[in-house]
């Protein structure tokens, strides 16, 4: 079987051959400039770390559906304005993941953590520790944006 007739092509695999895992996350911008963080649910691998607020893709979504999805199964809020901003990868223990990014200006609904997380809006440099590995050089690309 070739690895295109198995659903995968080289951009399913790490450099070092692991599986990639697509992750959809939010940028969500507030209208005073601040940006939305989130802390890891327990039982989630990182339990307790700030986040952006996102998730992996399921089989055949887009980003922008996935991010849609995870923002209201996360926060209970209706996507309605996002665009793509950085892909960025991270070769976790657990995972290698290729973060997707979006910043997120439009949303209806109001924001709650509906898995029981803590969130907190943040103007930069954040307050809030320990971050993701993977959440530091986004902080570090909002800076200079
Ligand atoms: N949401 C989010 N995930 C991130 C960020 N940075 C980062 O490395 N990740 C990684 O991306 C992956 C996201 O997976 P997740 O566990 O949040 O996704 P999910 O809600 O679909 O998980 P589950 O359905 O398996 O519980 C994790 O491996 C997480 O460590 C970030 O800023 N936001």
């Amino acid at each position: 079987m070739t690895a295109k007739s198995s659903g995968l092509d080289a951009a399913d695999r790490s450099p070092t051959g692991r599986p990639v895992t697509e992750v959809a996350v939010g940028v969500l911008v507030s209208p005073d400039g601040r940006y939305l963080l989130a802390q890891r649910p327990a039982g989630k691998p990182y339990e307790g770390y700030w986040e952006f607020p996102g998730g992996k893709l399921e089989a055949g979504e887009t980003v922008e559906a996935a991010l849609a999805r995870e923002l209201h199964e996360e926060l209970g809020i209706v996507l309605t304005d996002c665009h793509r901003w950085h892909t960025l990868e991270h070769d976790y223990p657990h995972a290698y993941v290729r973060l997707h990014f979006c910043k997120v200006t439009g949303w209806t609904g109001e924001l709650h953590g509906r898995e029981g997380q803590a969130f907190s809006w943040e103007h930069l440099p954040v307050q809030v520790a320990p971050l993701l590995p993977a959440a530091i050089p986004v902080l570090e690309l909002l800076a200079a944006d």
